[in-house]
């Protein structure tokens, strides 16, 4: 038998790669029906038994992919998704279940179950929301037991008679510094003389690096940049005096930096992913524990209230300075990420909507002296100041992209549907805001006069549906102080200045897929170049 007559003919190969081919495919083929099978066998039991057979519980927008559920999507335009959710539930404002990278979230999108939402403070926490940020960003597990265990209602410093965690009692000290009275007053008196102060012509072209000064009678400015910039020095003044500037003359660069990445820390990305959000974020912290390593009586004389209080009240139960920087660190974000956009979407309405901006100088002059803004309540009064007031309302609706997020601690009723412990549930108020029934037709347009051309608009500020702060104990304690930086800024520029877009742009667009704390950034790359130059003389009360 020779050797060549053993070997297989071409044929024969050919025959048997078929053969494998075949066997091979055979395999895939089975392996691919199981997979179909069990795919098939997982959606019929989650989106079509199990809702016959828990008919209490909300309804889930169904999913092909089970672990993406609606990832994608809520990444790309979370809001946007929420709409589309509604509508697949008929508009029914039933609450509805959505899943999102195995987390399942209950939306809640009616005004009345969002009451609901936000009174029971006892099945639904927000303070689990606060630790999980105090962890991401470092926080030791010792500390956060600390913090959120009850302390005695008979301890020395803010009243506590019902023996609140510390950790709760500083929301409670939040509002004691920032409800309208005295010590909103000292806040508020603070920001009036610094924007006196800063708001010149002069003083932009020299201390805005991103300024162009064509001549001495004409600044022109990126302004969402210069907004941005403004009002994280201005907060930052207001609560820490010019030391924390002395400290890190960076601090609010790296604030603003990390800001328009704060998503990357609300979705927890792993740290070796975000290393341009950790690293702003890891240098601002490392700033504030320089500045409680300051001996007391170097920074305490310029610190608000609320600074030195909240100092107190951890270095008591024993947090030490690495944990102060950090909770404070969390506070820093919560005075600044909202009012230096809201600022932003407001100035760019107004110079597309002249008329509103000249009635916006005629109600706020007489808080003038000359260019000095001397009156503190006159633009906040409502009565004295109506369109100033609709014009907040409404740039808070059209700019607000925030949601109320809580964490089920146990089972809880909410609109009639029985929501599981360890899920969260989410109240958007973009879909409240944009609710044609309570506020009115085409509420994609900014129309300031909504809120004032019926009875119905002039009640719309007290709606169950108007939730831009949020809601309930954790409603948000800056609102007052908000309006009163972002208005009084506003009135003193157009007092001062004139101000115009250069050239024509359109509209810049919100920047959709990254979620915020309030109001949502502008898309990168849209900012708006803006010239600001000076009031002609005469034109002060015009
Ligand atoms: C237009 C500006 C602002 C908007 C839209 C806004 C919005 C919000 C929202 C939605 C919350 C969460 C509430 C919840 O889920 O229950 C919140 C909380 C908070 N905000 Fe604001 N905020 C603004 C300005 C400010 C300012 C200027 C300050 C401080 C000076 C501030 C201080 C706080 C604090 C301390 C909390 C936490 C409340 C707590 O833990 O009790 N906010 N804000």
């Amino acid at each position: 038998m020779s050797f060549a007559k053993d070997l297989p003919s071409h044929t024969d190969l050919v025959l048997q790669r078929l053969l494998f081919t075949l066997q091979a495919n055979a395999a895939l083929s089975r392996g691919l029906f199981c997979v179909l099978l069990v795919w098939a066998v997982w959606r019929c039991w989650k989106f079509t038994i199990y809702p016959k057979l828990h008919p209490d519980e909300p309804k889930e927008l169904p999913y092909l992919i089970p672990v993406l559920g609606h990832g994608p999507a809520f990444f790309k335009d979370s809001n946007g998704l929420l709409a589309r959710a509604r509508q697949h539930f008929s508009n029914t404002n039933e609450p509805f279940a959505l899943t999102a990278f195995g987390h399942t979230f209950y939306v809640v999108t009616h005004a009345r179950h969002s009451a609901e939402v936000y009174k029971n403070t006892e099945s639904l926490s927000f303070e689990e929301f606060v630790q999980t940020l105090m962890r991401v960003n470092g926080s030791d597990e010792e500390t956060i037991r600390t913090i959120y265990s009850p302390a005695s209602a008979h301890k020395p410093g803010f009243p506590n008679p019902e023996g609140l965690s510390v950790g709760v009692l500083v929301q409670r000290m939040h509002v004691h510094q920032l409800h309208p009275g005295d010590s909103m007053f000292v806040l508020q008196n603070k920001a009036r003389d610094w924007i006196n102060r800063k708001l010149s012509l002069e003083g932009l072209a020299k201390e805005c690096k991103y300024s162009t000064s064509p001549s001495s009678t004409r600044v022109e400015v990126p302004l969402y940049e210069w907004t941005s910039d403004y009002f994280v020095r201005l907060g930052q003044y207001i609560y820490f005096g010019d030391v924390l500037d002395h400290v890190d003359p960076h601090y609010p660069d790296a604030y603003i930096i990390f800001d328009e990445l704060i998503w990357k820390m609300l979705y927890q990305y792993p740290n070796y992913l975000c290393r341009d959000m950790t690293a702003p974020r890891d240098h601002m912290i490392a700033s504030l524990k320089r500045y409680y390593q300051l001996p007391p009586d170097e920074r305490r004389g310029q610190a608000a209230w609320i600074i030195n209080a909240m100092e107190d009240e951890m270095r008591a139960i024993g947090v030490d300075n690495d944990n102060l920087a950090i909770i404070v660190f969390h506070l820093y974000f919560a005075i600044n990420t909202n009012a230096r956009k809201t600022s932003f979407w407001m100035l760019t309405h107004l110079m597309r909507n002249p008329e509103y901006m000249a009635a916006f100088r005629a109600e706020t002059a007489p808080a003038f002296r000359g260019n000095e803004l001397v009156d503190i309540s006159h633009i906040q009064d409502a009565t004295k100041c109506p369109t100033v007031d609709a014009i907040w309302h409404e740039t808070l609706r059209t700019s607000g992209w925030a949601a109320s997020v809580r964490l089920a601690t146990r089972d809880v009723v909410i609109g009639g549907k029985l929501m599981r412990q360890g899920n969260r549930v989410m109240v958007p108020h973009r879909l409240l805001h944009f609710d044609e029934t309570v506020f009115g037709e085409d509420t994609a347009s900014w129309r300031p006069q909504r809120w004032l051309d019926t009875e119905e608009g002039r009640k719309l500020p007290s709606s169950p549906s108007w939730r831009p702060f949020g809601g309930g104990r954790t409603k948000c304690s800056g609102r007052f102080l908000a309006k009163f930086v972002v208005t009084a800024f506003v009135a003193t520029l157009l007092r001062r200045f004139d101000i115009e877009a250069i050239g024509e742009p359109p509209m810049p667009e919100p920047d959709v897929g990254r979620p915020v704390l309030g109001i949502i950034s502008v898309k990168e790359g849209q900012d708006y170049r803006v010239a600001i130059t000076e009031r002609k003389n005469g034109d002060v009360d015009a």
